[in-house]
């Protein structure tokens, strides 16, 4: 989008030059008129520039970087309010860390400096370049962001035992030692490696929590997610063990295939060719060799290590994947990581409200969930969930604060009501997968995703590209939709009864249909209007159905009834049970007076 504007962005970060041919010239970064420096304004190459005089060169982000003075996520922060365009994100509430103590940090004593050149080829000038220090008699790493002191581990010399600073922030480690200006860098598996790239000249920084995957990388990832985007490429430099290899899978699944490079050493890591004395040019061999990760390339079986955990979990009864919240229903639905599901129903007849209990579940289950509901602004869709989490229709503020506060960590809203357009839904919900790890993404619903009512084929390749979304990201999607009324809404529907395309239901791969009784709710009416009790049997019918219309991957289709708690908004999976409490209150005080 910028190169298209090259010329504009040309004259306005260096007004004193001057078009000639198909060139903006001017003397340097510095602005003056001249001629050495020279940016292309049109074809393949626009906005690509060369500085002749010093041999610098770059594209259009560079120059504004370059010109400014700025380090690139400036840039790049300036670059978008540039070109008006505002970032679809989803942001985490603000989080509180700890900083390291400062106290008792002193300069590297003689033995560890000694140690760091001898033994670990670390010259005294990378040291400084990162500030290495000591505390406690230990070798201090300090995570330095932006000049200040976010984290810090440190390491007893020479034995191999580490500690930290509880409580900072999970980050990298090595900003210290970068310009801000680098649009690539390696990420490796420990400090003393960055402190060894550094040495040979190669931007690098180091995960904080060493190799895994799971909470070892997405704590970072979620950290540093924004500050990463200034790298073009990311060359993975971890170790080849089964940890080295998780992580790695972790990265590339978050921080996006596209970019990620897989990095072969010489030796076992980056400190050991030090170590070893692998000459500079093998190192950058190496990094010119990294591989990419397009899909189709051979994959090392050890990949497959937690898919192969998961799959003989299944086969024991543990299908990895979230169960809906009655426990009647057990494993015979499971909504499977990789899947989605879709949700019919006729108006009012419970799918909203359903799905906030489904949503709760998968909370409760230790899922990580977004919801999108175009129906509702975030705040009523979250009192609606609040009533069935608490069980009461009314909670106290407290109470109100602590289930806002469980929601924590747990559930994000796609804050849009109206019509949202497919390509901003699935752009924020690969952003929430990649830096929260969310794992149940709930649309509500496929009429308010911005097709028009008789635009089938549009709703039927968004509803192929959740199912793209889906296995690139390994969630689920639950996506709730219309069904048609038909003659009557006295009769639960099926999966043909879909709105639109019955390709939509082909594609996925559970259907289920949200069936509210209303012949019971008539019959209750029209016995209380003659001033009579319902017949018994009447009361005892379920208030609603939930039907499984089809599972291509489980066992069974099965039909749910529920009954419809007022006060709460749960569906309950027997005639006399009382709601249960998602989320219990902090104090005793918070169940009041409507203790359920
Ligand atoms: N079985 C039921 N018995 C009584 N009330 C119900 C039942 N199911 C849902 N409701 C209530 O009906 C109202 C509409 O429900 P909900 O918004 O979930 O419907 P919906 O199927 O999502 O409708 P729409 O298609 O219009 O979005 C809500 O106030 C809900 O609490």
């Amino acid at each position: 989008m910028l190169a298209q504007r090259a010329e504009d962005v040309a004259a306005m970060l260096l007004p004193e030059g001057a078009r000639q041919g198909r060139e903006w010239c001017v003397g340097s970064l510095g602005g003056e008129a001249g001629a050495s420096l020279k940016v292309h304004l049109g074809g393949s190459k626009a906005g690509v520039w060369a500085d002749f005089a010093t041999g610098e060169s770059g594209d259009l982000l560079d120059l504004w970087a370059g010109v400014r003075g700025l380090t690139l996520t400036q840039a790049i922060a300036q670059v978008h309010a540039y070109l008006g365009l505002r970032e679809h994100r989803i942001e985490n509430p603000g989080r509180s860390y700890r900083r390291p103590s400062r106290e008792g940090v002193s300069s590297l004593p003689p033995q560890i400096a000694e140690w760091l050149s001898t033994v670990r080829k670390i010259s005294p000038e990378t040291a400084v370049r990162f500030k290495l220090a000591s505390r406690k008699g230990a070798l201090m790493f300090p995570y330095l962001r932006g000049g200040e002191l976010v984290a810090a581990k440190y390491r007893k010399v020479p034995a191999k035992e580490f500690f930290v600073d509880a409580d900072c922030e999970p980050c990298l480690f090595g900003w210290q030692a970068l310009t801000g200006r680098e649009r690539s860098v390696v990420l490796c598996e420990g400090e003393m490696d960055a402190l060894a790239f550094a040495e040979y000249g190669v931007p690098a920084l180091s995960v904080p929590f060493g190799g895994g995957n799971g909470a070892k990388q997405a704590r970072w990832i979620e950290s540093e997610f924004d500050r990463l985007s200034q790298f073009d490429t990311l060359f993975l430099a971890l170790d080849d063990d089964l940890a080295g290899q998780q992580a790695t899978a972790e990265i590339v699944k978050r921080l996006g295939r596209e970019r990620c490079r897989l990095v072969t050493l010489p030796r076992k890591d980056a400190n050991a060719c030090l170590m070893d004395q692998i000459p500079r040019d093998e190192i950058v061999a190496a990094l010119s060799a990294s591989r990419t990760l397009d899909p189709e390339q051979l994959r090392q079986a050890s990949e497959f290590a937690d898919a192969l955990v998961e799959e003989f979990a299944a086969a024991v009864g543990q299908e990895a994947g979230i169960r809906l919240p009655w426990q009647k229903a057990g494993d015979q639905v499971v909504l499977r990581p990789e899947e989605v599901s879709i949700w019919l129903g006729v108006n009012g007849h419970g799918k909203s409200q359903g799905m906030g209990q489904v949503t709760l579940g998968a909370l409760v289950q230790d899922y990580r969930c977004c919801v999108a509901s175009m129906e509702f602004k975030p705040v009523k869709w979250l009192k609606r969930m609040v009533r069935q989490a608490t069980a009461t229709e009314q909670p106290t503020a407290g109470y109100v604060r602590h289930v806002a506060h469980w929601f924590h960590d747990k559930l994000w809203v796609f804050d849009t009501t109206g019509t949202a357009k497919v390509d901003v839904i699935l752009e924020v919900f690969a952003y929430a997968a990649r830096r929260y790890g969310v794992q149940f993404f709930l649309i509500d619903n496929l009429a308010k995703c911005g097709f028009d009512e008789d635009d089938y084929s549009g709703q039927k390749r968004f509803v192929d590209r959740l199912t793209d979304f889906a296995k690139e990201y390994s969630v689920h999607v639950a996506l709730v939709h219309h069904m048609r009324k038909g003659e009557t809404e006295d009769k639960p529907g099926g999966k043909l009864d879909a709105k639109g395309s019955g390709g939509i239901t082909d594609m996925v791969d559970t259907c289920a249909v949200w069936w509210r009784n209303k012949p019971k709710e008539r019959a209750i009416k029209k016995a209380r209007l003659k001033r009579e009790e319902p017949e018994e049997d009447v009361l005892g019918k379920p208030d609603a159905l939930l039907l499984f219309d089809k599972q291509r991957n489980g066992e069974c289709e099965p039909t749910f009834a529920l009954w419809f708690d007022q006060r709460s908004t749960q569906f309950l999976a027997h005639v006399r049970e009382r709601p249960t409490r998602f989320v219990c209150p902090a104090v005793a005080d918070d169940l009041g007076p409507t203790r359920a």
